[in-house]
């Protein structure tokens, strides 16, 4: 039996906010660390909901990470700032993501053809000794050399891990992952690695694990949005029931219902969006006609009675 890897939730901004990673953690679990979504700068302030989401005293998760997405060294570090008011002691630099209104502006896997611009930035790392930090990453932007060209900057940071998901930022989120690629960084990277990418089941984990050896972890994003038992199945090496895995999600669904209908003000239409939203990757292979019921419902009560027959099935 290989060993079990630890499994990272991968953030994913307008998803992992705090009440969803709030109500997996206590409903399924199986996780051993969660990052809240990039926190960003927004006209030089930051947004109320990034507050919100970092806030020690809203967060119930045992291991959270704060992620900060910023073009320069000033940029982050009055992001740090925040996360150190707030009591962290690891943080997450985000050098993958792919949005061309951000990458553009070089933040996120818009800055990896930059190899200076990323030393700048990441001397964050060596001023600031007493938090421990790891960064997530993808291959390049335009082209898979651009991380082997970074990895002598990387390699002489003290990083906690990088996470690797081997798509090019042009990709967007198409085409396959670049296992190829993945490979070379790995042979290039001397910290803890950690993989991430399509991963959709145990297999795809186990897959991943037999292939690369070495990998200090497992992070998942959309494959635990559409199974949320996937970390525990792995851990637990059982598919869960159909019973206990119905029983696990409504009680997560009525804790992320009760979170949000207790915050939000903008009236029912918003808790019904926002409750849309925890259903918009999660459990593809169900009912299709049960699950477009949720989706299309025009009002809370509609979305009610169909979440009801939702959990009602057979
Ligand atoms: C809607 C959406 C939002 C995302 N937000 C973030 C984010 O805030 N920070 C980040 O590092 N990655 C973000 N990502 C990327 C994911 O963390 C992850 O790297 C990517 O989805 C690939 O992993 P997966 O195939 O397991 O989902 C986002 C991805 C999606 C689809």
């Amino acid at each position: 039996m290989p060993k079990t890897l630890p499994i990272h939730f991968a953030p994913l901004q307008g998803y992992t906010e705090v009440f969803y990673r709030n109500a997996h953690a206590a409903c399924f679990g199986g996780i051993d660390t969660y990052y809240t979504p990039f926190v960003r700068l927004e006209k030089g302030g930051f947004r109320h909901r990034d507050v919100r989401g970092i806030d020690p005293g809203n967060n119930q998760v045992a291991h959270l990470i704060p992620q900060l997405i910023a073009p320069s060294f000033e940029k982050a570090e009055k992001i740090l700032s925040l996360f150190i008011e707030k009591g962290y002691k690891e943080v997450d630099i985000n050098m993958g993501c792919p949005f061309p209104m951000l990458a553009k502006r070089h933040n996120g896997s818009g800055i990896l053809p930059y190899p200076e611009e990323v030393q700048t930035l990441l001397s964050l790392i060596t001023e600031y000794p007493q938090i421990s930090f790891s960064i997530k990453m993808r291959l390049g932007w335009e082209d898979p050399e651009e991380c082997l060209k970074l990895a002598p900057i990387i390699n002489e940071l003290p990083l906690r891990q990088v996470v690797m998901h081997p798509r090019l930022g042009k990709q967007q989120y198409k085409g396959e992952v670049d296992l190829k690629a993945f490979e070379a960084f790995q042979n290039a990277c001397k910290h803890p690695l950690i993989y991430n990418g399509d991963i959709n089941s145990v297999e795809d984990i186990h897959r991943i694990q037999e292939q690369f050896p070495g990998l200090a972890g497992i992070m998942i994003g959309r494959g635990l949005l559409a199974n949320p038992a996937l970390a525990l199945e792995y851990r637990q090496n059982r598919a869960l029931e159909f019973d206990e895995m119905r029983e696990k999600l409504q009680s997560m669904h009525k804790c992320v219902y009760n979170q949000y209908a207790e915050q939000l003000e903008g009236g029912d239409e918003q808790l019904l969006n926002k409750m849309k939203t925890f259903w918009e990757y999660l459990m593809p292979q169900a009912d299709r006609k049960l699950l477009k019921a949720i989706h299309k419902s025009t009002s809370l009560n509609k979305y009610n009675q169909a979440i009801l027959a939702f959990f009602n099935q057979r």
